[in-house]
């Protein structure tokens, strides 16, 4: 077991390295192997990108993580405890210091927004009154970037991007170390999901998160990753920078990040970049021959 292995109090934070380790992860379901002697380490602050092709089992690695996929073999340690064998009090203490945004933002749709920010409050914290609880709902529902307003509307009354927002919103209702987002920016359009790839980053720095991140969005991983964990052969085959996977010798690494689509997100990053220089001629030059490009006309 890692540094930080003994058990946190209840207000005390992790201070170690890596809040998530897995080692020698086996799911299999009948016959079909997902994940074969899988191992990763998460570290402490960072913004971890997980991707894979489709079926190559990110979802499955998230809910092995976090505990809703015994997994078939292996050990799965969270913020230094291992959740394997743990009795159930000990997860519990484990339990309340994640937060999950799983792919559809998976609200309850016949409670508000802030009702369902209140959920896990209840469930955790059933001591704190109404009155707080509500006020500590309202919070997270704007620091996910909602209106006011959205406290009292029901997920259905709301834009997608809105949704997520509320899911998010949920899942920082127990000030979370780690947070879990299976693909937050899946469905919304470029510059929704540029808005929140930028909250992302914000709630991290503010708040000191490291975050699990599934996702497809290629300008996810450019914009906010600090390291991406590629899934392939059943395992996690590397575990790098975007630049440092992009110079690696795979067949897959070589047609997700240097493909088409790959191309596009890293220039559309350096466009961002240079946007942000416009005062120099150089830069303003830069952005206008780009925006001018016919690859980014198509
Ligand atoms: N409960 C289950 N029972 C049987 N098979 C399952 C179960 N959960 C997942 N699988 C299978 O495990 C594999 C990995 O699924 P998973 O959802 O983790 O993939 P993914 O990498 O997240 O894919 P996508 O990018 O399409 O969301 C798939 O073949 C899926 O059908």
């Amino acid at each position: 077991m890692e540094e930080g292995g003994n058990r946190l109090g209840r207000h005390e934070r992790y201070r170690g390295e890596h809040p998530v380790v897995v080692k020698g992860l086996v799911n299999r379901f009948g016959d079909h192997v997902v994940h074969e002697n899988l191992d990763l380490e998460v570290r402490r602050g960072e913004i971890l990108g997980v991707v894979g092709g489709s079926g190559s089992g990110k979802s499955v690695l998230m809910r092995s993580i976090i505990g809703l996929q015994p997994p078939s073999d292996g050990e799965v340690e969270v913020f230094g405890r291992s959740l394997t064998d743990a009795a159930p009090d000990e997860v519990l203490g484990v339990r309340d210091r994640w937060g999950v945004l799983f792919q559809g933002g998976a609200l309850f749709s016949t409670l508000t927004v802030g009702e369902n920010v209140e959920v896990p409050l209840k469930q955790f914290y059933p001591e704190i009154s109404d009155k707080l609880r509500k006020q500590i709902a309202r919070y997270k529902v704007l620091l996910s970037g909602l209106p006011e307003e959205a406290v009292n509307q029901f997920p259905s009354e709301l834009s997608g991007g809105m949704r997520k927002r509320a899911g998010l919103a949920r899942a920082l209702a127990l000030d979370p170390e780690l947070l879990f987002l299976d693909e937050p920016t899946a469905g919304l359009d470029p510059i929704g999901a540029a808005a929140f790839d930028r909250l992302t980053l914000e709630l991290k720095e503010t708040l000191g998160l490291t975050v699990f991140l599934i996702t497809h969005d290629l300008d996810t991983l450019h914009a906010i990753c600090d390291r991406v964990a590629v899934l392939a052969d059943k395992r996690v085959i590397a575990v790098d920078t975007v630049p440092n996977l992009m110079a690696l010798d795979h067949e897959w690494i070589q047609e997700y990040f240097n493909g088409p689509r790959g191309r596009a997100a890293l220039s559309a990053q350096a466009l961002e970049e240079l946007r942000k220089h416009m005062d120099m001629p150089i830069a303003a030059q830069a952005v206008k021959a780009l925006d001018n490009a016919p690859d980014r006309k198509a």
